[in-house]
Protein backbone atom coordinates (compact mmCIF):
# COMPACT_ATOMS: atom_id res chain seq x y z
CA UNK A 1 0.00 0.00 0.00
CA UNK A 2 1.27 3.33 -0.87
CA UNK A 3 1.52 5.99 1.92
CA UNK A 4 0.69 9.62 2.44
CA UNK A 5 -1.00 9.82 -1.17
CA UNK A 6 -4.22 11.11 -2.51
CA UNK A 7 -5.67 9.87 -5.87
CA UNK A 8 -8.68 11.70 -6.96
CA UNK A 9 -10.96 10.68 -10.39
CA UNK A 10 -12.01 13.50 -12.25
CA UNK A 11 -15.40 12.54 -14.68
CA UNK A 12 -13.75 11.73 -17.68
CA UNK A 13 -12.62 7.99 -16.97
CA UNK A 14 -13.61 7.30 -13.51
CA UNK A 15 -12.86 3.08 -14.60
CA UNK A 16 -9.67 4.13 -14.90
CA UNK A 17 -8.93 5.49 -11.70
CA UNK A 18 -10.34 2.55 -9.79
CA UNK A 19 -8.01 0.23 -11.43
CA UNK A 20 -5.07 2.59 -10.33
CA UNK A 21 -6.42 2.94 -6.94
CA UNK A 22 -6.89 -0.68 -6.69
CA UNK A 23 -3.09 -1.36 -7.79
CA UNK A 24 -1.90 1.19 -5.65
CA UNK A 25 -3.54 -0.88 -2.79
CA UNK A 26 -5.65 2.47 -1.71
CA UNK A 27 -8.97 3.72 -1.67
CA UNK A 28 -10.37 6.67 -4.04
CA UNK A 29 -9.60 10.31 -2.84
CA UNK A 30 -13.36 12.06 -2.00
CA UNK A 31 -14.10 14.71 -4.64
CA UNK A 32 -17.42 15.77 -5.90
CA UNK A 33 -17.48 17.14 -9.37
CA UNK A 34 -20.85 18.65 -10.42
CA UNK A 35 -22.46 21.50 -12.77
CA UNK A 36 -24.16 24.70 -11.75
CA UNK A 37 -27.82 24.46 -13.56
CA UNK A 38 -25.61 27.44 -15.75
CA UNK A 39 -23.14 24.51 -16.70
CA UNK A 40 -20.64 25.99 -14.85
CA UNK A 41 -18.11 23.20 -13.01
CA UNK A 42 -18.19 23.04 -9.19
CA UNK A 43 -15.82 20.85 -7.79
CA UNK A 44 -15.41 19.65 -3.86
CA UNK A 45 -12.35 18.04 -2.04
CA UNK A 46 -14.38 15.95 0.32
CA UNK A 47 -10.71 14.94 2.43
CA UNK A 48 -7.73 16.68 3.69
CA UNK A 49 -5.28 16.89 1.19
CA UNK A 50 -2.63 19.04 3.63
CA UNK A 51 0.64 18.19 3.17
CA UNK A 52 -0.18 15.43 1.11
CA UNK A 53 1.08 14.07 -2.31
CA UNK A 54 -2.26 14.48 -5.16
CA UNK A 55 -2.54 13.01 -8.28
CA UNK A 56 -5.42 14.22 -10.17
CA UNK A 57 -6.44 11.45 -12.89
CA UNK A 58 -8.38 13.11 -16.03
CA UNK A 59 -8.16 12.00 -19.81
CA UNK A 60 -8.91 14.07 -22.95
CA UNK A 61 -11.30 12.90 -25.23
CA UNK A 62 -15.44 12.96 -24.68
CA UNK A 63 -16.51 16.08 -23.16
CA UNK A 64 -13.13 17.67 -23.67
CA UNK A 65 -13.23 21.29 -22.52
CA UNK A 66 -15.34 20.36 -19.37
CA UNK A 67 -13.04 18.20 -18.10
CA UNK A 68 -9.97 20.50 -18.40
CA UNK A 69 -11.88 23.38 -16.81
CA UNK A 70 -12.63 20.37 -14.12
CA UNK A 71 -8.92 19.27 -14.04
CA UNK A 72 -7.87 22.88 -13.42
CA UNK A 73 -10.45 23.70 -10.63
CA UNK A 74 -9.54 20.39 -8.62
CA UNK A 75 -6.00 21.26 -8.92
CA UNK A 76 -6.46 24.79 -7.68
CA UNK A 77 -8.45 23.39 -5.33
CA UNK A 78 -5.68 21.18 -4.05
CA UNK A 79 -3.10 23.76 -3.59
CA UNK A 80 -5.49 26.02 -1.91
CA UNK A 81 -6.04 23.41 0.67
CA UNK A 82 -2.32 23.05 1.41
CA UNK A 83 -1.40 19.74 -0.79
CA UNK A 84 2.56 19.45 -0.87
CA UNK A 85 2.16 18.54 -4.71
CA UNK A 86 -0.28 17.98 -7.31
CA UNK A 87 0.37 15.97 -10.09
CA UNK A 88 -1.96 16.05 -13.48
CA UNK A 89 -1.91 12.52 -14.61
CA UNK A 90 -3.70 13.18 -18.31
CA UNK A 91 -3.35 9.58 -19.98
CA UNK A 92 -4.47 11.60 -22.69
CA UNK A 93 -3.39 14.84 -23.22
CA UNK A 94 -6.30 17.10 -24.62
CA UNK A 95 -5.22 20.12 -26.59
CA UNK A 96 -1.97 18.00 -27.79
CA UNK A 97 -2.59 18.09 -31.50
CA UNK A 98 -2.59 21.83 -31.25
CA UNK A 99 0.82 22.25 -29.56
CA UNK A 100 2.27 23.79 -32.73
CA UNK A 101 -0.51 25.86 -35.94
CA UNK A 102 -2.76 23.03 -36.55
CA UNK A 103 -2.89 21.21 -39.46
CA UNK A 104 -5.19 21.02 -42.06
CA UNK A 105 -6.66 17.78 -43.03
CA UNK A 106 -7.73 18.95 -46.21
CA UNK A 107 -8.51 15.08 -47.56
CA UNK A 108 -10.90 14.50 -44.29
CA UNK A 109 -13.31 14.33 -43.75
CA UNK A 110 -14.16 12.41 -47.02
CA UNK A 111 -17.99 13.27 -47.09
CA UNK A 112 -19.82 16.74 -45.45
CA UNK A 113 -21.13 15.97 -42.12
CA UNK A 114 -24.64 16.42 -43.39
CA UNK A 115 -24.80 14.08 -45.48
CA UNK A 116 -22.45 11.47 -43.50
CA UNK A 117 -25.88 9.27 -42.76
CA UNK A 118 -26.20 8.46 -46.71
CA UNK A 119 -22.74 7.87 -47.29
CA UNK A 120 -22.53 5.38 -44.69
CA UNK A 121 -23.28 2.85 -47.16
CA UNK A 122 -20.83 0.20 -48.40
CA UNK A 123 -19.22 0.01 -51.84
CA UNK A 124 -19.42 -2.77 -53.94
CA UNK A 125 -16.50 -3.98 -52.09
CA UNK A 126 -17.83 -3.77 -49.07
CA UNK A 127 -16.21 -0.66 -47.52
CA UNK A 128 -16.79 2.63 -47.21
CA UNK A 129 -14.95 5.89 -48.07
CA UNK A 130 -13.62 6.27 -51.52
CA UNK A 131 -10.67 8.32 -51.63
CA UNK A 132 -11.43 11.17 -53.82
CA UNK A 133 -9.89 10.92 -56.20
CA UNK A 134 -8.54 7.35 -56.30
CA UNK A 135 -5.73 6.27 -55.03
CA UNK A 136 -3.00 6.36 -57.62
CA UNK A 137 -2.37 3.00 -59.00
CA UNK A 138 1.29 2.53 -61.54
CA UNK A 139 -0.95 -0.24 -63.39
CA UNK A 140 -3.84 2.27 -64.65
CA UNK A 141 -1.26 5.19 -65.34
CA UNK A 142 -1.95 7.64 -62.38
CA UNK A 143 1.27 8.28 -61.37
CA UNK A 144 0.64 11.17 -60.09
CA UNK A 145 3.68 13.02 -60.79
CA UNK A 146 6.04 9.91 -60.14
CA UNK A 147 8.85 9.72 -62.48
CA UNK A 148 9.52 6.00 -63.62
CA UNK A 149 12.91 6.23 -61.78
CA UNK A 150 10.98 6.27 -58.43
CA UNK A 151 7.31 4.81 -59.32
CA UNK A 152 9.19 1.33 -59.02
CA UNK A 153 9.18 1.93 -55.17
CA UNK A 154 5.31 1.42 -54.79
CA UNK A 155 5.50 -2.12 -55.18
CA UNK A 156 9.07 -3.06 -53.05
CA UNK A 157 9.50 -3.01 -49.62
CA UNK A 158 10.50 0.20 -48.55
CA UNK A 159 13.77 0.14 -46.73
CA UNK A 160 15.03 3.31 -45.02
CA UNK A 161 17.05 4.79 -47.26
CA UNK A 162 14.46 4.01 -50.48
CA UNK A 163 12.23 5.94 -48.30
CA UNK A 164 14.80 8.99 -48.41
CA UNK A 165 15.30 8.42 -51.73
CA UNK A 166 11.46 9.15 -52.91
CA UNK A 167 11.55 12.04 -50.01
CA UNK A 168 14.57 13.79 -51.44
CA UNK A 169 14.57 13.29 -54.89
CA UNK A 170 14.37 16.24 -57.00
CA UNK A 171 10.66 15.23 -58.42
CA UNK A 172 9.46 14.59 -55.17
CA UNK A 173 11.19 18.15 -53.34
CA UNK A 174 9.75 20.15 -56.85
CA UNK A 175 6.36 18.50 -55.70
CA UNK A 176 6.21 20.13 -52.23
CA UNK A 177 7.99 22.74 -52.31
CA UNK A 178 5.25 25.06 -52.97
CA UNK A 179 3.64 23.85 -49.49
CA UNK A 180 7.09 24.88 -47.61
CA UNK A 181 8.17 28.69 -47.66
CA UNK A 182 12.12 29.06 -47.78
CA UNK A 183 12.69 28.56 -43.86
CA UNK A 184 9.94 25.53 -43.54
CA UNK A 185 11.82 22.50 -44.42
CA UNK A 186 10.51 19.89 -42.06
CA UNK A 187 8.21 17.28 -43.42
CA UNK A 188 5.78 17.08 -40.63
CA UNK A 189 2.60 17.64 -40.98
CA UNK A 190 1.89 21.18 -39.08
CA UNK A 191 4.97 22.29 -41.13
CA UNK A 192 3.65 21.64 -44.90
CA UNK A 193 0.74 23.68 -43.21
CA UNK A 194 2.97 26.31 -41.42
CA UNK A 195 5.09 26.80 -44.77
CA UNK A 196 1.77 26.50 -47.00
CA UNK A 197 -0.15 29.37 -44.91
CA UNK A 198 2.56 31.58 -45.37
CA UNK A 199 1.97 31.49 -48.97
CA UNK A 200 -0.62 34.09 -48.93
CA UNK A 201 -4.30 34.73 -49.97
CA UNK A 202 -4.56 31.74 -52.16
CA UNK A 203 -4.05 29.33 -49.74
CA UNK A 204 -6.30 31.47 -47.30
CA UNK A 205 -9.19 31.23 -49.53
CA UNK A 206 -8.59 27.49 -50.30
CA UNK A 207 -8.55 26.48 -47.04
CA UNK A 208 -11.38 29.15 -45.74
CA UNK A 209 -9.70 28.86 -42.64
CA UNK A 210 -10.34 24.89 -41.01
CA UNK A 211 -7.86 24.60 -38.36
CA UNK A 212 -9.21 21.33 -36.69
CA UNK A 213 -10.19 18.50 -38.72
CA UNK A 214 -12.58 17.69 -35.15
CA UNK A 215 -14.68 20.71 -36.21
CA UNK A 216 -14.40 19.47 -40.01
CA UNK A 217 -16.32 16.31 -38.95
CA UNK A 218 -19.15 18.08 -37.74
CA UNK A 219 -19.65 21.24 -39.43
CA UNK A 220 -18.28 22.34 -43.33
CA UNK A 221 -16.33 25.59 -42.13
CA UNK A 222 -16.64 26.57 -45.55
CA UNK A 223 -20.32 27.26 -45.08
CA UNK A 224 -19.53 29.48 -42.30
CA UNK A 225 -16.12 31.15 -42.23
CA UNK A 226 -14.76 33.20 -44.53
CA UNK A 227 -11.96 35.55 -44.05
CA UNK A 228 -11.93 38.78 -45.36
CA UNK A 229 -10.51 39.08 -48.58
CA UNK A 230 -6.75 39.71 -48.70
CA UNK A 231 -6.48 38.70 -44.90
CA UNK A 232 -4.45 35.55 -43.90
CA UNK A 233 -6.51 34.15 -41.20
CA UNK A 234 -4.84 33.70 -37.25
CA UNK A 235 -4.88 30.24 -36.38
CA UNK A 236 -4.41 29.76 -32.67
CA UNK A 237 -1.57 27.82 -30.94
CA UNK A 238 -3.75 26.84 -27.97
CA UNK A 239 -0.80 24.25 -27.01
CA UNK A 240 1.29 27.26 -24.70
CA UNK A 241 -1.94 28.56 -23.49
CA UNK A 242 -2.94 24.46 -22.56
CA UNK A 243 0.37 24.61 -20.99
CA UNK A 244 0.29 27.40 -18.73
CA UNK A 245 -2.99 26.86 -17.68
CA UNK A 246 -1.96 23.83 -16.01
CA UNK A 247 0.62 25.16 -14.41
CA UNK A 248 -1.33 28.57 -13.50
CA UNK A 249 -3.82 26.26 -11.65
CA UNK A 250 -0.61 25.02 -10.10
CA UNK A 251 0.39 21.61 -11.13
CA UNK A 252 3.34 20.48 -10.38
CA UNK A 253 3.98 17.51 -12.49
CA UNK A 254 2.35 16.23 -15.57
CA UNK A 255 2.27 12.50 -16.47
CA UNK A 256 0.70 11.67 -19.64
CA UNK A 257 0.97 8.68 -22.59
CA UNK A 258 2.30 9.09 -26.11
CA UNK A 259 2.30 12.88 -26.45
CA UNK A 260 1.06 13.53 -30.12
CA UNK A 261 4.32 15.69 -30.83
CA UNK A 262 6.70 14.52 -27.86
CA UNK A 263 8.74 18.18 -28.10
CA UNK A 264 4.84 19.39 -26.04
CA UNK A 265 6.94 18.63 -23.23
CA UNK A 266 8.98 22.10 -23.83
CA UNK A 267 6.22 23.81 -23.37
CA UNK A 268 5.92 23.55 -19.97
CA UNK A 269 8.76 24.65 -16.91
CA UNK A 270 7.19 21.99 -14.67
CA UNK A 271 8.65 18.01 -15.06
CA UNK A 272 6.43 16.06 -17.79
CA UNK A 273 6.49 12.31 -17.83
CA UNK A 274 5.44 10.90 -21.03
CA UNK A 275 5.01 7.26 -21.05
CA UNK A 276 5.02 5.15 -24.05
CA UNK A 277 1.98 2.61 -25.21
CA UNK A 278 4.31 1.01 -27.67
CA UNK A 279 5.44 -1.79 -24.97
CA UNK A 280 1.51 -2.71 -24.94
CA UNK A 281 0.97 -2.38 -28.39
CA UNK A 282 4.40 -4.93 -29.47
CA UNK A 283 3.10 -7.48 -26.83
CA UNK A 284 -0.16 -7.81 -28.48
CA UNK A 285 1.27 -7.66 -31.94
CA UNK A 286 3.33 -10.67 -30.68
CA UNK A 287 0.77 -12.36 -29.11
CA UNK A 288 -2.17 -12.05 -31.21
CA UNK A 289 -1.06 -11.34 -34.71
CA UNK A 290 -0.53 -15.14 -36.40
CA UNK A 291 2.88 -14.88 -38.65
CA UNK A 292 3.17 -11.50 -37.57
CA UNK A 293 6.86 -11.98 -38.67
CA UNK A 294 6.13 -11.86 -42.18
CA UNK A 295 3.59 -9.40 -41.76
CA UNK A 296 4.28 -5.15 -42.88
CA UNK A 297 3.93 -2.52 -39.50
CA UNK A 298 2.66 0.35 -41.64
CA UNK A 299 2.36 4.16 -41.01
CA UNK A 300 -0.73 5.91 -41.97
CA UNK A 301 1.38 9.45 -42.84
CA UNK A 302 4.57 11.01 -42.79
CA UNK A 303 3.66 12.51 -39.33
CA UNK A 304 3.55 9.29 -37.76
CA UNK A 305 6.48 7.39 -39.50
CA UNK A 306 9.22 7.57 -36.52
CA UNK A 307 6.84 5.94 -34.22
CA UNK A 308 5.86 3.01 -36.54
CA UNK A 309 9.67 2.31 -37.64
CA UNK A 310 10.16 2.42 -33.66
CA UNK A 311 7.76 -0.10 -33.20
CA UNK A 312 8.69 -2.78 -36.97
CA UNK A 313 12.46 -2.23 -35.78
CA UNK A 314 11.92 -3.44 -32.59
CA UNK A 315 9.74 -6.49 -34.15
CA UNK A 316 12.42 -7.05 -36.77
CA UNK A 317 9.17 -6.52 -39.33
CA UNK A 318 8.99 -4.34 -42.53
CA UNK A 319 7.95 -0.98 -42.70
CA UNK A 320 5.46 0.62 -45.12
CA UNK A 321 4.42 3.86 -45.48
CA UNK A 322 1.39 5.95 -46.86
CA UNK A 323 2.22 9.13 -48.35
CA UNK A 324 -0.77 11.82 -48.72
CA UNK A 325 -0.15 13.91 -51.36
CA UNK A 326 -2.12 17.12 -50.77
CA UNK A 327 -2.13 18.98 -54.22
CA UNK A 328 -5.06 20.70 -54.80
CA UNK A 329 -5.83 21.89 -58.23
CA UNK A 330 -8.53 24.64 -58.03
CA UNK A 331 -9.03 27.03 -55.17
CA UNK A 332 -12.51 24.42 -54.50
CA UNK A 333 -10.56 21.19 -54.42
CA UNK A 334 -10.32 20.21 -51.14
CA UNK A 335 -10.40 17.00 -50.83
CA UNK A 336 -8.11 16.49 -53.74
CA UNK A 337 -5.66 14.12 -51.46
CA UNK A 338 -4.82 10.99 -52.99
CA UNK A 339 -3.11 8.24 -50.90
CA UNK A 340 -0.49 5.94 -52.08
CA UNK A 341 1.45 3.37 -50.63
CA UNK A 342 5.58 2.90 -50.23
CA UNK A 343 6.10 -0.60 -49.53
CA UNK A 344 4.46 -3.96 -50.10
CA UNK A 345 1.72 -5.52 -48.56
CA UNK A 346 0.76 -8.01 -50.83
CA UNK A 347 -0.42 -11.53 -49.73
CA UNK A 348 0.69 -10.04 -46.08
CA UNK A 349 -0.61 -8.62 -42.64
CA UNK A 350 -0.50 -5.14 -42.14
CA UNK A 351 0.12 -3.64 -39.23
CA UNK A 352 -1.03 -0.03 -39.38
CA UNK A 353 0.11 1.92 -36.28
CA UNK A 354 -0.66 5.78 -35.23
CA UNK A 355 -0.97 7.35 -32.19
CA UNK A 356 -4.38 8.42 -31.88
CA UNK A 357 -7.65 8.01 -34.07
CA UNK A 358 -10.40 10.23 -33.77
CA UNK A 359 -12.93 11.01 -36.84
CA UNK A 360 -11.33 7.49 -38.14
CA UNK A 361 -10.78 8.61 -41.62
CA UNK A 362 -6.81 8.21 -41.30
CA UNK A 363 -7.16 4.09 -40.62
CA UNK A 364 -10.03 3.65 -42.25
CA UNK A 365 -8.83 5.43 -45.54
CA UNK A 366 -5.83 3.61 -45.12
CA UNK A 367 -7.53 0.06 -44.84
CA UNK A 368 -8.96 0.68 -48.03
CA UNK A 369 -5.75 1.17 -49.33
CA UNK A 370 -4.18 -1.98 -48.30
CA UNK A 371 -6.97 -3.86 -48.80
CA UNK A 372 -6.69 -2.45 -53.00
CA UNK A 373 -2.79 -3.03 -52.32
CA UNK A 374 -3.47 -6.94 -51.71
CA UNK A 375 -2.85 -6.94 -48.12
CA UNK A 376 -4.61 -9.77 -46.44
CA UNK A 377 -5.11 -8.34 -43.01
CA UNK A 378 -5.40 -4.93 -41.71
CA UNK A 379 -5.04 -4.25 -38.28
CA UNK A 380 -4.75 -0.66 -36.34
CA UNK A 381 -3.35 -0.13 -33.74
CA UNK A 382 -3.63 2.79 -31.99
CA UNK A 383 -2.89 4.58 -28.45
CA UNK A 384 -5.51 6.56 -27.61
CA UNK A 385 -9.44 6.07 -28.93
CA UNK A 386 -10.79 9.20 -29.49
CA UNK A 387 -12.86 7.64 -31.38
CA UNK A 388 -15.47 10.68 -31.51
CA UNK A 389 -18.37 11.24 -33.61
CA UNK A 390 -19.22 8.51 -36.90
CA UNK A 391 -15.74 7.11 -35.99
CA UNK A 392 -17.32 3.55 -34.61
CA UNK A 393 -19.40 3.30 -37.55
CA UNK A 394 -17.13 4.54 -39.96
CA UNK A 395 -14.50 1.52 -38.56
CA UNK A 396 -17.48 -0.99 -38.53
CA UNK A 397 -18.06 -0.63 -42.30
CA UNK A 398 -14.40 -0.36 -43.11
CA UNK A 399 -11.98 -2.62 -44.14
CA UNK A 400 -10.28 -3.15 -40.85
CA UNK A 401 -10.26 -6.13 -39.17
CA UNK A 402 -9.43 -5.14 -36.07
CA UNK A 403 -9.16 -2.15 -34.00
CA UNK A 404 -6.94 -2.10 -31.26
CA UNK A 405 -6.71 0.75 -28.76
CA UNK A 406 -5.40 1.39 -24.87
CA UNK A 407 -8.12 2.32 -22.19
CA UNK A 408 -6.55 6.02 -22.33
CA UNK A 409 -10.03 6.93 -23.28
CA UNK A 410 -12.66 5.49 -21.59
CA UNK A 411 -13.70 2.49 -24.29
CA UNK A 412 -17.03 0.98 -22.41
CA UNK A 413 -19.56 2.62 -24.86
CA UNK A 414 -16.82 2.09 -27.35
CA UNK A 415 -16.41 -1.33 -26.89
CA UNK A 416 -20.73 -2.25 -27.15
CA UNK A 417 -20.64 -0.58 -30.02
CA UNK A 418 -17.63 -2.19 -32.28
CA UNK A 419 -17.29 -5.71 -32.25
CA UNK A 420 -13.67 -5.07 -34.22
CA UNK A 421 -12.31 -3.38 -31.26
CA UNK A 422 -9.91 -4.23 -28.55
CA UNK A 423 -9.12 -2.84 -25.23
CA UNK A 424 -5.42 -2.56 -24.20
CA UNK A 425 -5.16 -1.89 -20.38
CA UNK A 426 -3.05 0.93 -19.41
CA UNK A 427 -3.97 1.47 -15.25
CA UNK A 428 -0.83 -0.60 -14.63
CA UNK A 429 1.33 1.56 -16.49
CA UNK A 430 -0.09 4.54 -14.76
CA UNK A 431 -0.06 3.35 -11.49
CA UNK A 432 3.31 2.28 -11.39
CA UNK A 433 4.62 5.84 -12.78
CA UNK A 434 2.49 7.20 -9.49
CA UNK A 435 4.35 5.02 -7.12
CA UNK A 436 7.65 5.75 -8.92
CA UNK A 437 7.14 9.25 -8.80
CA UNK A 438 5.48 9.26 -4.88
CA UNK A 439 8.48 7.79 -3.91
CA UNK A 440 11.01 9.77 -6.21
CA UNK A 441 12.46 6.65 -8.23
CA UNK A 442 13.28 6.41 -11.53
CA UNK A 443 10.30 6.09 -13.90
CA UNK A 444 12.66 4.93 -16.82
CA UNK A 445 12.20 1.75 -16.95
CA UNK A 446 8.48 2.28 -18.14
CA UNK A 447 10.21 3.63 -20.46
CA UNK A 448 12.02 0.81 -21.93
CA UNK A 449 10.16 -1.87 -24.11
CA UNK A 450 12.97 -3.71 -26.14
O1 LIG B 1 -8.27 10.72 -38.90
P1 LIG B 1 -8.57 10.95 -37.46
O2 LIG B 1 -8.88 9.68 -36.76
O3 LIG B 1 -9.60 12.02 -37.24
O4 LIG B 1 -7.29 11.61 -36.79
C1 LIG B 1 -6.18 10.84 -36.42
C2 LIG B 1 -4.94 11.34 -37.09
O5 LIG B 1 -4.73 12.70 -36.77
C3 LIG B 1 -3.42 12.86 -36.30
O6 LIG B 1 -3.33 13.90 -35.42
C4 LIG B 1 -3.09 11.54 -35.65
O7 LIG B 1 -1.70 11.34 -35.55
C5 LIG B 1 -3.74 10.58 -36.60
O8 LIG B 1 -2.89 10.32 -37.70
Amino acid sequence: MVRNIVVLGGSSHPTLTDTICEILGIQQGSALFSKFSVGETRVEIGESVRGKDVYIIQSGGGKVNDHFIELLIAISACKTASAKKVTAVLPLFPYSRQSDIPYNKTEAPLVKASNLSNKLVADSNGYTFDSIPPTPHPDRGESHGLTNSNAHLLHKVASRSQLDEVEHSPTHQARFNHYRDSSTHSSTKSDYFAGSRKRGDSFTSMTNGITSHDFAAKVDPQDSFKPRPGYRQWVAQAGTLVADLLTCAGADHIITMDLHDPQYQGFFDIPVDNLYGRPLLKKYIQHNIPDYKNGVVVSPDAGGAKRATAIADSLGIEFALIHKERRPTKITDRQNATMMLVGDVSGRVAILIDDLADTSNTITRAAKLLKKEGASKVYALVTHGVLSGDAIDRINASALDKVIVTNTVDQRDHSRRCPKLEVLEVGHVFAEAIRRVHYGESISVLFQYD
